[in-house]
């Protein structure tokens, strides 16, 4: 059997933001508006910190405006809150970003609560997770977005496919299914505690996994000529010791890709896969909530 044909996450998000750029120039120039994005991080988690950097970069890049706000990890609930107060009062500001996990003294419910529904660009609010389940006009989190957009490309309609989510995070496994649900998929949610997984995995069309576990999705869990979309980073030390004595990292997958590549009919690689669009779709998100903030389109 011929090898998955492999989706390129890395060039459609470098697509992605062109095509943002250009709208973003527009909107400055027609409308002198220039969408705003804040990142809020507490604490000094190194993956966070990376991430937190390229999105600063990326959205610099694509002209807009960025701010990050870098908070001590004994921040307290009351102080961050207050931060967030500020950011959604501040109209160069269209989209707030709390990055995740906050410390455990921080309830992340209690930080989703306090954004404004109308800058949530991560779509975690109650209010845009309602309006995607109900079909409305939604910011909707960044990663399942992305995911969608891959599939889109590489699958075209994705009506009557059994699509099956791996993971039911509210930031990813929940709006990925109510994505696929709208795309008239037959969505299966399985986590943790589902029976016999690699048995339902074996029905899907589509696999999306998305539960944190290093190399979980195996070759035989997979129907031949099934498109897998691994949306898993786990940081392991560099292969090579001397690298790994540096502190050089790899990232690993949710799919055992090496084996699974060989029975899939697309698969997203780790790195260059589904992260470089997570980012991508947070500026797509900026952008839209700067247009609708700005009561334009
Ligand atoms: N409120 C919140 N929203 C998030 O969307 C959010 C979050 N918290 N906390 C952490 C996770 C993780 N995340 C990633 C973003 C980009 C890459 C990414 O660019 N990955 C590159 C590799 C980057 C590297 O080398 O480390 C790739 O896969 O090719 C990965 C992961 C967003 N997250």
């Amino acid at each position: 059997m011929a090898q998955a044909k492999l989706i390129d996450g890395k060039a459609f998000a470098a697509d992605l933001r062109a095509k943002i750029a250009e709208d973003v120039a527009e909107l400055k120039a027609k409308h002198g508006v220039t969408p705003g994005l804040a990142v809020v991080l507490v604490g000094e988690d190194p993956a966070s910190q990376v991430y937190v950097r390229n999105k600063g970069e990326q959205t610099e890049a694509a002209g807009m405006y960025s701010e990050t706000h870098r908070l001590p990890a004994d921040t307290s609930q009351d102080e961050l809150l207050a931060v967030v107060a500020k950011l959604n009062a501040d109209p160069k500001i269209h989209g707030v970003l709390v990055q995740f996990p906050v410390p455990p003294h921080i309830s992340q419910m209690d930080v989703v609560a306090a954004l404004s529904p109308d800058k949530d660009v991560d779509g975690l609010t109650v209010t845009n997770a309602g309006r995607l389940a109900s079909g409305l006009p939604a910011l909707t989190p960044c990663t399942p977005l992305g995911c969608m957009m891959l599939l889109k490309d590489t699958l075209g309609d994705l009506s009557g496919k059994n699509a099956v989510v791996i993971g039911r995070s509210n930031l990813m496994g929940k709006p990925m299914a109510q994505m696929l649900l709208a795309a008239d998929c037959t969505v299966t949610i399985a986590h943790s505690r589902s029976k016999d997984l690699p048995g339902i995995v074996r029905q899907a069309d589509i696999v999306v996994a998305a539960v944190g576990r290093a190399e979980m999705v195996k070759a035989d869990w997979v129907k031949p000529g099934a498109t897998v979309i691994d949306v898993g980073i786990t940081r392991y030390p560099a292969r090579d010791p001397a690298a790994a004595a540096a502190g050089k990292t790899r990232l690993v997958g949710d799919v055992a890709f090496d084996e699974v590549k060989e029975v899939a009919g697309a698969i997203t690689p780790v790195p260059g896969g589904v992260g470089p669009m997570t980012i991508a779709c947070l500026l797509a998100n900026t952008l839209t909530a700067a247009k609708r903030l700005s009561g334009i389109a």
